[in-house]
C-alpha cells in the first residue's frame, strides 16, 4: 500500500489530491509543509503531495523554499484540483447567532478569498490558523456564535457547521506537486522543473539563462525568482517543456552550469513530469503522407506537443489510404514535383471535418489541385517552412502560410503550434508566394550551383576560395556551401518548380549576359549608371538596415573561431 504525506485534515484539498493521485493510498495528514517533508525524507511516506500554485493566489511561497530543501526525491507528477470554498458557522442549535466578527481559515484560503472578504466582511477580524481541525473544535466547544469559518463544504459539514454561503470564489484551482523517490520516465509530453542555487550578481544572467532554452527551441512555461532569505541572492525557478533525459535539455543544463552560471551544481533539477495542459486543443492526430526528412521533423515536434502522429509513405507498413481515416489532419509532405499528383490521388479520401495541410515549396498549382479534388467541407491550407530538417528549432525562422477560404480551426491550431515555437509567420496569396520563391529560392539556388560548377571547371582550390573571399563575396560562398551540403534533390526540385518564380530566374539570366557584355566592353559609366538606378529602386531604409545586418555578420565571422561551438 503506498503512503502519501500531505496537508490535512481529512477532507482537505491535499487529502483529495492524494486520493485523486492514488485512490487506494494510505494518506498521512500533517499541518505543516515541513512535517510533510520530514515524513517523506525519513521514509515514513512514499510520496509527498504539496500545493505549489493556485489560480487565485499565484505561487504558494512555502513550496518554493521547500522544494529546494529536498535533498532526495523528484517532482514526478501533478494533480490539479478545483477548490470549492464555503463560509459556515455554528448551527443555531449549538449557540446563539450573533453578528459575525471573526473569520477563521488557513492562510492560503484567506489569500484565495481576499476579494470576497473585502467585499462582504470588510470589518471582520481574520484569524489565520495552521490546524483547521482544532479551530473547528474550539469554536464548537466555546460556542462562539460570532465566528465563521471558510473551508471546503465537505469539511464544514463534517464538523456540523451550517453554510452561510457556498462557493465564495470561482475559478479557484490548485496545482499540487507529487514528489516521489525516483525520476519519472519520459512520456513524450513532459515538462521539467529546475531551480538555481543563490546566484552571484552578473549582468544579463537571467537573459542568458533563458537564452539557453530559447536557442534550442525549448518553450519556457514558468519563471519565478526569489531572493534567498539568508544571502539575499537571487534564485530562479524555471519550468520548461521536455524531459530531462532529452538531449537538448541536458545540453542546455550542462551549458547553464558550465558557461552561463560558471559554477558546478548551481542548478538543481527538481524533476520531470507529464505536462499540465490547461489549453483547449481540437486536433488529436496528424498523419503524414511522405516519410522523408521534413515529415519526421514536424512529426517529432507535434508529438512533443501531445499530438498522435502517423507517418506513411510508399514503403511503410501503414498505408496512406488506411491512415487517412484515423486522423484529424493529413499533411502532404513529398517532393514538390509529385505534390499535386499525390494530392489528386489521396485528396478524395478525406471527409468533411478533416484538414489537408500541404507542406511544399509551390503553392498555386498544389492548392488548386487540393480545392478541386477534396470534399468542400475539408479544410485546406498551404505551409512553406523556410528552413530545412537540420534546423534545431523554428525559432525566428520564416514560414509562409497561404490560407484559403476553407482554412478553419484545425489550420489555425497548426499555425498556433508554429507561432508557439517561435516561427515568424507571413501570410501570402498563392501567386505572391510562388513569385517570391523565385527571389528567395530559385535564383540563389541556381546561382549557387552555377558558381560551384564554374569553380570546379577552373580547378579552383577550395583553400583559395576562403582565403581570397572579400567581406562581400563570402555570402555567395556560404550559400554555395549550404546548398551543396544538403540533399541535392531538394534544390533540384526548387529549381524545377512551376509557377511565377520562373520569370525571376529568366530575367536574371538575360541581365547577367547583358552586364557581362557591358563589362567586357569596358563600359564603366553605363554599369555605374545602372547601379545608381538600382539604388533608386531599393529604399534607403532597406539599404541601411541590410548593411547593418551585414556588418553584424562581419563581426561574427571575424571574431576568432566564429564564436560557434564547432
Ligand atoms: N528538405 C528541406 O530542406 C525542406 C523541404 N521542404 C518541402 O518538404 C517536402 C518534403 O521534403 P523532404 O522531406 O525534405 O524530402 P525527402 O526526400 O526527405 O522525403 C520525401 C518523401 O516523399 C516520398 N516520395 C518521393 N517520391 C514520391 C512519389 N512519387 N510518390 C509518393 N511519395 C514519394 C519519399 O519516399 C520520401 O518519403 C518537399 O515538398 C519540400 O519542398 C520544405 C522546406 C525545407
Ligand atoms: O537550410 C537552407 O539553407 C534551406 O534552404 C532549407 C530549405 C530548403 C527547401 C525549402 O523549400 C525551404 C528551405
Amino acid at each position: 500500500m503506498v503512503r502519501i504525506a500531505t496537508l490535512g485534515p481529512k477532507g482537505s484539498d491535499g487529502f483529495h489530491a492524494a486520493l485523486q493521485y492514488a485512490p487506494e493510498a494510505t494518506v498521512l495528514l500533517f499541518n505543516r509543509i515541513s512535517e510533510i517533508v520530514d515524513a517523506f525524507s525519513s521514509n515514513s511516506a512514499d510520496y509527498a503531495i504539496i500545493p505549489v500554485y493556485n489560480t487565485r493566489e499565484g505561487e504558494v511561497k512555502e513550496y518554493f523554499r521547500l522544494v529546494s530543501q529536498l535533498e532526495e526525491g523528484y517532482w514526478i507528477d501533478n494533480v490539479v484540483l478545483p477548490i470549492h470554498l464555503s463560509l459556515a458557522r455554528l448551527p443555531i442549535s449549538e449557540g446563539s447567532h450573533q453578528p459575525l466578527q471573526y473569520i477563521v481559515g488557513r492562510g492560503s484560503v484567506f489569500r484565495q478569498c481576499d476579494e470576497y472578504i473585502d467585499g462582504h466582511f470588510p470589518e471582520a477580524t481574520l484569524m489565520a490558523v495552521q490546524d483547521i481541525e482544532s479551530a473547528f473544535q474550539e469554536i464548537k466547544s466555546e460556542k462562539r456564535g460570532n465566528y465563521a469559518v471558510i473551508e471546503s463544504e465537505e469539511l464544514v459539514k463534517e464538523f456540523g457547521f451550517e453554510l452561510i454561503e457556498r462557493e465564495v470564489v470561482s475559478h479557484n484551482r490548485t496545482r499540487f506537486a507529487v514528489i516521489g523517490k525516483n525520476l519519472a520516465p519520459s512520456t513524450g509530453y513532459d515538462a521539467t522543473a529546475m531551480i538555481t542555487r543563490p546566484l552571484r550578481d552578473r549582468v544579463g544572467m537571467l537573459a542568458d539563462i533563458l537564452g539557453e532554452f530559447t536557442r534550442r527551441g525549448i518553450n519556457i512555461l514558468d519563471l519565478q525568482s526569489e531572493n534567498d532569505i539568508k544571502t539575499q541572492k537571487l534564485r530562479i525557478y524555471i519550468e520548461v517543456e521536455g524531459h530531462i533525459a532529452n538531449r537538448s535539455m541536458r545540453e542546455a543544463v550542462e551549458r547553464l552550469e558550465r558557461v552561463v552560471i560558471q559554477e558546478s551544481d548551481s542548478l538543481k533539477v527538481l524533476g520531470s513530469f507529464p505536462r499540465v495542459d490547461m489549453r483547449v486543443k481540437k486536433i488529436k492526430s496528424f498523419g503524414f503522407i511522405g516519410s522523408g526528412a521534413m515529415s519526421t521533423w514536424f512529426a517529432d515536434r507535434l508529438q512533443n506537443e501531445g499530438y498522435e502522429t502517423y507517418i506513411t509513405g510508399r514503403s511503410t507498413e501503414l498505408r496512406p489510404e488506411d491512415m487517412i481515416d484515423k486522423v484529424d489532419v493529413v499533411m502532404i509532405c513529398v517532393p514538390i514535383s509529385v505534390t499535386a499528383a499525390t494530392i489528386a490521388q489521396y485528396g478524395k479520401m478525406l471527409r468533411g471535418g478533416q484538414a489537408l495541410i500541404i507542406l511544399a515549396g509551390e503553392s498555386e498549382n498544389t492548392l488548386q489541385t487540393a480545392m478541386d479534388t477534396t470534399d468542400p467541407a475539408v479544410e485546406i491550407m498551404f505551409v512553406h517552412n523556410l528552413w530545412g530538417p537540420q534546423a534545431i528549432s523554428m525559432k525566428d525562422k520564416n514560414a509562409i502560410i497561404v490560407r484559403t477560404p476553407r482554412s478553419g480551426s484545425f489550420c489555425s491550431e497548426f499555425e498556433a503550434f508554429m507561432y508557439k515555437h517561435g516561427a515568424d509567420i507571413y501570410q501570402d496569396s498563392p501567386r505572391k508566394h510562388d513569385l517570391l520563391m523565385g527571389v528567395g529560392q530559385k535564383l540563389p539556388t541556381t546561382i549557387s550551383v552555377a558558381l560551384a560548377k564554374t569553380l570546379s571547371q577552373h580547378n579552383i582550390d577550395c583553400e583559395d576560395i576562403s582565403s581570397h573571399s572579400t567581406l562581400t563575396s563570402i555570402y555567395g560562398i556560404l550559400a554555395m556551401a549550404r546548398v551543396h551540403n544538403q540533399n541535392p534533390r531538394t534544390y533540384a526540385e526548387i529549381m524545377a518548380t512551376k509557377g511565377d518564380g520562373r520569370k525571376i530566374v529568366q530575367s536574371f539570366a538575360k541581365n547577367l549576359l547583358e552586364i557581362v557584355k557591358l563589362a567586357e566592353e569596358g563600359k564603366i559609366q553605363e554599369i555605374s549608371d545602372m547601379m545608381e538606378e538600382n539604388r533608386q529602386f531599393m529604399t534607403p531604409q532597406f539599404l541601411q538596415s541590410r548593411m547593418k545586418q551585414a556588418k553584424a555578420v562581419d563581426n561574427v565571422l571575424s571574431d576568432g573561431g566564429l564564436k560557434i561551438d564547432l
